[in-house]
Order: structure tokens, then sequence, then C-alpha cells
């Protein structure tokens, strides 16, 4: 069998560098272009799979450019609304076959926070979400912290919960943070970082913490890797890495 061909958009940042890395030292993959900002992206050197790892203005276009080509795309970058992933669904009907993945995170340790934080939500009165970036982020809250929050909230709708408790009436500065969902949720950004999340649920006299912490982008790249060999098997859209692993 050949080697599946994958291109990288986004191959001089930091999530692109460390791809094409891994791609590079993957004896079934064959790493066939390397794309980054203001680059023509050509024919992308005629890829089976294109990985996009850029920026939330720059994404849908190169999602579109790539499905154009015959490709399927496997998305990291964030910023990836429900108004958006709709969009993208609609556009997907006129190729047929194609797979796309969007993943908030690749990290089987935050996939799995994220599933342990669904299934922890219906029990708990209480919940917010921290998640603590190095300070280059450009998007505020994370991926994975807008996701987590809407998991929680859609299984605290399905339980019938209501609102989290909160008597707060004075915070002119937002120390609060943002609601997604109607989650608390709040973003630090702190030089030493790379990417880490905790999830905070309180109930009467006692509390649950549930903490992931990426101290290095490798973490993020067996993930990856399954992406690109088995989203020939997942066509049309699918949002989030836990449906390839069957979780
Ligand atoms: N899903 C996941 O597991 C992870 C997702 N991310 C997300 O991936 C994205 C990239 O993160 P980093 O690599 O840390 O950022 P970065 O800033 O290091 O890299 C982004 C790269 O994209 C390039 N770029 C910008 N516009 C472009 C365009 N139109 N065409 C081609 N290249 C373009 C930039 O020049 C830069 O080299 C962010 O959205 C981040 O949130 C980051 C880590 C893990
Ligand atoms: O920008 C990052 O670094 C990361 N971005 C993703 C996100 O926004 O959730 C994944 C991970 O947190 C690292």
């Amino acid at each position: 069998m050949s080697n599946t061909r994958v291109a990288v958009i986004g191959a001089a940042g930091r999530m692109g560098a460390t791809v094409c890395a891994a791609v590079e030292g993957a004896d079934d993959l064959e790493l066939v272009g390397r794309y980054d900002a203001g680059d023509d992206l050509g024919d992308l050197g005629g890829a089976d799979v294109v990985v996009e790892f850029t920026v939330p203005a720059s994404s849908p276009a190169n999602v579109r450019r790539a499905l154009a080509l015959g490709a399927d795309v496997v998305v990291g970058t964030t910023g990836w609304s429900s108004e958006r992933v709709a969009a993208l669904e609609a556009d997907l009907a006129g190729f047929p076959g194609r797979g796309v993945l969007i993943a908030p995170n690749f990290a089987i340790g935050a996939i799995l926070m994220m599933e342990f934080a669904r299934k922890a939500a219906a029990f708990y009165e209480s919940v917010e979400v921290i998640e603590l970036h190095h300070p280059n982020k450009v998007d505020a809250p994370s991926g994975t912290a807008a996701r987590t929050s809407a998991l929680i909230a859609a299984a605290r709708t399905e339980a019938g919960l209501p609102a989290v408790p909160d008597a707060t009436t004075d915070d002119p500065d937002g120390a609060r943070g943002a609601r997604v969902d109607g989650i608390p949720t709040h973003a630090v950004r702190l030089r030493g970082l790379v990417a880490h999340q905790e999830v905070l649920f309180g109930g009467e006299g006692e509390m649950l913490t549930i903490r992931h912490d990426s101290f290095d982008r490798v973490c993020f790249m067996p993930g990856v890797l399954t992406a690109v060999r088995r989203i020939g098997d997942h066509p049309g859209v699918t949002v989030g890495l836990e449906h390839y692993l069957g979780l």
C-alpha cells in the first residue's frame, strides 16, 4: 500500500512545525507540502490529507481550498463556532465522500478531561472552567474551554439543572469571566505555560477538580497522526477526535 500524502498549512507555526516533524517521522506517511501565510497553496502537493493549524480568520478558506483539490482535512485551528461548522456542512455536500475533522484538542488527556467533565456535569450545582495558556495565544477562551463549557451546558440542560448559582450583581470589570452557554469560563495567559485546563465542580460540602496539562506540543501528535490515518473512514464533518476513538 502506498504512503498517505500529507500537506501542512501553517507549517511555520508552533503546531505546524511539530506536525511536519511527526509526519516526516512516520513510515506510512509522506510530507508533500509545507505552506504558511502568503504562500501560494497551488495544488497542495497533491495531498491526500491536509492538516491545518493556522488562525481562526484563515481556517475556513484553507479548508475549502483543500476540499476543492480533493483532499480530506484535519483541522486543529480553533474558532470553529457552530455557525462556521454549519456553513461547512452545507458546503461539504458539494464534495461527496470527503471528510473534515475539526478537533479543538488532539491530546488524549484533554479529550478524556472533556469526557469526564461531561459525565460529572449532571451531578454538581456549580461549575467553572479555567484554561491557562502561553501568552502568544491569540484567541480566548481556548477552543478546548469553549467546547468543554458547551458539553457541560448541554449535559446540565439534559439533566434539568438550573443556571449555576451566582449572587454577583456588581462586576464592572468582568472579574467573573466570560459565560459560554451559561458556564463561567476564565482564561489565564502566563509565560512558561503551554496549555492547561481545570474544570471545577462544586456541591454541598465537596469539590471535584479535573485538570489536564500539556507540557510539550508533542502530546498532540499521536492524535493528529491518528486523525490523518483514520479520516478516510469518516466522511462528512466531525467535531472532536473522540468520535475517531470510540469514546
Ligand atoms: N487542536 C489542537 O490540539 C491544538 C490547536 N491549536 C490551535 O492551532 C492554531 C495554531 O496554533 P499555533 O501553532 O500555536 O500558532 P502559531 O501562531 O505558532 O502558528 C500559526 C501559523 O499559521 C500561519 N498562518 C496564518 N495565516 C495563515 C494562512 N492564511 N495560510 C497559511 N498559514 C497561515 C502563521 O504564519 C503561523 O506560522 C491555533 O488556533 C491554536 O489554538 C494549538 C495547539 C493544539
Ligand atoms: O493555542 C494553543 O496553544 C492551544 N490551542 C487549543 C485550544 O485553543 O484549545 C488547544 C490547546 O489548548 C493548545
